[in-house]
């Protein structure tokens, strides 16, 4: 699904009204209709007491047409408009005469009026500000965000939270509405899955307003969101004559004194990915660990007992996913320097990997073409710097990759997947997933992708969407707290089984069925 930022919603609007011949107040309407169906689906009427706060522009006319159709319905409301400029918009005002004509009068809110009492039981509509925002709220007005936040009642939010900005990170993180849901236009926003944005908005969910198809069809975006439907056309089925040899062989390189578990980790998981053979390259230590552990996976050692020392592969694989547990030692950094000097393979880097880039810069430019590298986020600051926020954060990453011709996989709550100038958000996982080990997993996922043919952004996003999949699988019966990283690896098997699962469908009772 695209993420289209505001500037081409704006574009979005302005096509659909001329194409379609309508009045943008007749696109206020669709919206305020499709706010009311939602809400009446689910209140069916019940007596709560819902309070509208409503600004000036067009999210306020939103609030105001939904305030109409919710009074015609005989629901019990309460109207306030936030004023926050003399400039209000015209489809605001055509709205607000329309409420007038209903006798509903609006509370109309200045710097200095007293905050109405909210209950915890009633439900606040939030239409303050939308994707027009375009500086940090007056300080009266974030006064009035906060009396909605401290509430404790459920807040709506159309479209946005209000206090958001759409395409940059916040000045002031007190004047953002908390969302306990987000009904949002045509598409999601970006910043409902950023790290320091994602947190204001509990739930979403796209209200189809009809904009112009053919103009969002052909609109490149900068974000993607990966769900099934994106994962699914990446998918490559298994040959009925395929053999081992097909499905590629995955080469992980990583282990120290006491970390060989990440490597265990990591080659189980390119095996559960479908990696048609694995090995693993580890120092002595590990030999007995791995071939105890793990009979599937044959193992090849370093010269070194107890760290990598000298990598030297005498096979031929097809990707290598290199750099867990190994630590950062000066021998293994050697080992490491000369092993990317030389290697042209295609390449999974993770944990100390990156360590040892960002220690060595000058190293970067030996990663092949669409190196695949996986940090979390300290390993990221390690690499590009410190940002100001999770815009700039984005924008590093996207000169770093185009830079080194590599894709990179920001880890987090969604992680996303940085190619040049595009990024893909992913949408799976859950916080069960800050364990131990659970990167080392999905170094594995990715590199066993690549290794039966995925091409690289391809094995990035999907290794990505199948690692978090099968952590929503795991933790329906672990729980958070339980979950571990060999959960994860137990259910990449039900992720792959969920990709065809068909949605299950409503029942029919049975007197509804026709005769
Ligand atoms: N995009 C669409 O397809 C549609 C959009 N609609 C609504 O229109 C909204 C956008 O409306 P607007 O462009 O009128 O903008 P907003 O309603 O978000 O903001 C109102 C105006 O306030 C001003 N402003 C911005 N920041 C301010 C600040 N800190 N203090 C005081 N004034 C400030 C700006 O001039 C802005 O235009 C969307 O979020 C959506 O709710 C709907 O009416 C239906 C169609
Ligand atoms: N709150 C969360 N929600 C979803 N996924 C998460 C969350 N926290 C962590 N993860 C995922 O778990 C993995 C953690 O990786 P990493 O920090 O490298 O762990 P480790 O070094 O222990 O292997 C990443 O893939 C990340 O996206
Ligand atoms: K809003």
């Amino acid at each position: 699904m695209k993420l289209y930022s505001a500037k081409q919603i704006y574009k979005a609007d302005q096509i659909s009204i001329k194409k379609e011949e309508i009045g943008s107040n007749e696109l206020m309407e669709r919206a305020a209709l499709q706010l009311f169906n939602w809400m009446h689906l689910r209140m069916q009427g019940a007596p709560v007491k819902i309070h509208l706060f409503c600004g000036i522009g067009n999210n306020g006319g939103d609030g105001i047409a939904l305030a109409r159709h919710l009074v015609d319905h005989g629901y019990n409301v309460e109207v306030y408009v936030i004023n926050y400029s003399e400039k209000r918009s015209k489809d605001f005002l055509i709205n607000l005469d329309r409420l007038k004509d209903r006798k509903v009068w609006p509370h109309f809110m200045n710097s200095d009026d007293e905050l109405p009492e909210i209950g915890r039981e009633d439900i606040i509509v939030d239409g303050i500000f939308g994707i027009g925002l375009n500086r940090s709220p007056d300080a009266w007005v974030v006064k009035v965000i906060q009396h909605l936040n401290n509430s404790q009642a459920f807040i709506l939010s159309i479209d946005i939270p209000s206090g958001l900005f759409t395409d940059q990170g916040p000045e002031d993180f007190e004047a953002i509405v908390k969302s306990n849901f987000v009904l949002s236009f045509q598409t999601p926003k970006l910043v409902f899955f950023l790290p320091e944005t994602g947190k204001y908005i509990e739930q979403w969910e796209v209200l189809d307003i009809g904009l112009d198809p053919e103009y969002l069809r052909v609109t490149e975006t900068d974000y993607e969101l990966i769900g099934k439907n994106e994962v699914l056309t990446m998918y490559k089925p298994r040959e009925k004559y395929g053999h081992k040899g097909t499905y590629g062989h995955s080469l992980i390189i990583g282990g120290s004194y006491g970390k060989m578990g990440s490597v265990c980790l990591s080659s189980k998981a390119a095996l559960y990915s479908g990696s048609g053979l694995v090995t693993s390259y580890v120092p002595k230590i590990g030999y007995n660990i791995l071939q105890s552990s793990l009979p599937e996976i044959m193992v090849l050692t370093d010269a070194d007992e107890n760290e990598l020392t000298d990598i030297n592969i005498e096979i031929e694989p097809t990707v290598i996913g290199v750099g867990v547990g190994i630590g950062t030692s000066e021998a293994t950094v050697k080992a490491l320097s000369s092993f990317l000097k030389t290697n042209k393979l295609p390449l999974v880097l993770d944990a100390d990997a990156l360590n040892i880039l960002s220690l060595n810069k000058e190293l970067l430019k030996n990663l092949p073409e669409d190196s695949i590298l996986t940090p979390h986020p300290k390993e990221l600051e390690r690499l590009i710097g410190k940002w100001e926020d999770d815009f700039d954060k984005l924008a590093k990453v996207k000169k770093f990759s185009k830079k080194h011709k590599c894709i990179v996989v920001i880890k987090g709550a969604h992680t996303i997947i940085v190619q040049n100038g595009k990024g893909y958000v992913n949408t799976t996982g859950n916080p069960g997933m800050a364990t131990a080990g659970s990167g080392d997993v999905l170094t594995g996922v990715i590199t066993g992708l690549r290794a039966q043919g995925y091409p690289a952004l391809d094995a990035a996003i999907f290794g990505v969407y199948l690692h978090g999949r099968a952590g929503d699988i795991a933790v329906e019966s672990t729980g958070f707290q339980s979950l571990t990283a060999s959960h994860l690896i137990d259910n990449i098997a039900g992720a792959y089984l969920d990709l065809f699962k068909m949605p299950e469908q409503p029942v029919v009772e049975e007197e509804n069925q026709p005769s």
